[in-house]
């Protein structure tokens, strides 16, 4: 099934912007870990949230959703009723961090995930829960999902890890340190790349009661033997999922109004809202009235632009869909992490872009693909047919783009929302974007959202 989607002449509107996926995970993982009971306000229902639900009801806790919040009766130290076998399906998060907490374990536990997720790289956490102590195989070798943890517990110590290919390395170890039998430390080589998701795991241990230490440049962490405490948390807008709507604003002039939107976020993505500002675009929070208001005049959009993705690197995607309506030039680089996430998300947006007939091209950073350059133009032909790699974020992105074509698009991958914004069609419709679900042969048709 492909959907056709229509190109639009405006875009304004009020639209919701999704709870966020990150916190409403960390939040699912401190409650699990805690004694007692744990409230989640605003937490967010996807499949990448149920996911993470369902493996820590695994370890024994019992999730209840209830209306606007969840609760949790938490497991504690004493994980008994863990079932063997967690499935992660396409969570790089859940598989990372079930498996660090699998290896606490004194009974053997299989964690695995889908092919996507079998496919991205595990290695350098494997080895670092070797050295804590774990015995842990991969169970197809390659040191890829699925593994097999033979529960022989963690007991502590040093380990090491790079911090240039996936931060969730570095917050597994952290959710699973506080229940190893001695203190652990972590020493990262190199520059730690998405230091946001790091900070945002710290701010939830220390939240929860853990007692754990982090250098500035969060190369060095040490986490002492301690208990999760049950707490109270409320999570709040999901960045990625508003520079979906962010972007198609920034992309026709007028007034858009997000709503459900606080401010304040330890999201990197929350650089979304400056680098719209650098482009012309004027976005106003109220914080009183929990929104977030977009004035695009005639005219943004318009001059030569870098961004530095280092610390936003679910919103490459998004800044390529942008960058193809700057006059001028659009620069980003630092993207270097997101060749590991569920498609290499560079190499993707330049070949969909570039079927498009957009100018973009990848730039090179010691051989990886670490950013692009785009050289945007006012509109393009459309009338083509573009894959999501089978990537939510790649969708969605693509989707954005080409709103200001001339001729409705195909896209491969609309099914994919569900894992991180499930409302996303919803919110397009409410925009007067027309989407039809195609037979790829465009056999019929069939309205949706
Ligand atoms: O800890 C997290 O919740 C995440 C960390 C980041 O991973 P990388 O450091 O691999 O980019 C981010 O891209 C991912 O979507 C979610
Ligand atoms: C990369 C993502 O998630 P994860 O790494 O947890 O699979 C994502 O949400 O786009």
């Amino acid at each position: 099934m492909l959907l056709q989607v229509d190109p639009i002449d405006s875009f304004s509107g009020t639209f919701r912007v999704p709870s966020s996926k990150p916190e409403t995970q960390r939040a699912i993982l401190t409650g699990t870990l805690a004694e007692g009971t744990s409230r989640i306000y605003n937490d967010l229902r996807c499949d990448e949230t149920e996911t993470m639900k369902n493996a820590c009801r695994a370890f024994g806790a019992k999730i209840a959703e209830r209306d606007g919040f969840l609760e949790i009766q938490g497991v504690g130290r004493s994980q008994s009723h863990i079932r063997r076998v967690i499935q992660s399906r396409g969570s790089g998060l859940v598989f990372r961090v079930v498996t660090a907490l699998a290896s606490v374990q004194r009974t053997p536990v299989v964690v695995t995930g889908d092919a996507t997720l079998r496919n991205r790289v595990m290695e350098p956490l494997l080895q670092a829960l070797r050295a804590l102590g774990a015995d842990i195989e991969s169970i197809v070798g390659a040191n890829k999902a699925p593994v097999v943890n033979w529960g022989r517990g963690l007991r502590g110590g040093t380990c090491r890890l790079p911090g240039d290919i996936s931060s969730q390395f570095i917050t597994a170890i952290l959710f699973a340190a506080p229940l190893a039998e001695g203190p652990v430390e972590i020493e990262v080589t190199g520059e730690v790349y998405s230091p946001s998701y790091v900070r945002q795991t710290l701010a939830s241990l220390t939240a929860a009661g853990i007692k754990v230490a982090a250098s500035e440049d969060l190369r060095h962490y040490q986490v002492e033997p301690s208990s999760y405490q049950a707490q109270d948390v409320t999570t709040r807008e999901d960045y990625t999922s508003a520079s979906y709507l962010l972007a198609a604003a920034a992309l026709f002039p007028g007034r858009t109004v997000l709503r459900r939107v606080y401010g304040d976020s330890m999201q990197g993505e929350s650089a979304i809202v400056p680098i719209l500002r650098r482009l012309g675009v004027s976005l106003a929070f109220d914080r009183a009235g929990s929104s977030l208001t977009v004035d695009n005049p005639p005219g943004s959009l318009r001059g030569a632009f870098e961004v530095d993705a280092r610390d936003c690197p679910n919103i490459v995607p998004t800044l390529a869909a942008l960058g193809a309506y700057v006059r001028g030039s659009l620069r980003v680089t630092g993207g270097r992490l997101t060749r590991f996430h569920k498609a290499p998300r560079i190499e993707a947006m330049a070949a969909e872009l570039t079927r498009a007939g957009v100018d973009i091209e990848v730039l090179y950073d010691d051989g990886v693909p670490d950013g692009f350059e785009v050289r945007g133009a006012g509109t393009y032909p459309g009338g083509v047919t573009l894959s999501s790699w089978g990537d939510h974020r790649i969708f969605m992105s693509l989707f954005v783009a080409g709103l200001r074509m001339r001729s409705a698009n195909r896209f491969s991958g609309s099914e994919d929302v569900r894992l991180s914004f499930p409302t996303f069609l919803e919110e397009f419709a409410g925009a007067g974007v027309r989407a039809t679900a195609v037979e790829e042969e465009n056999a019929s048709t069939e309205a949706v959202g």
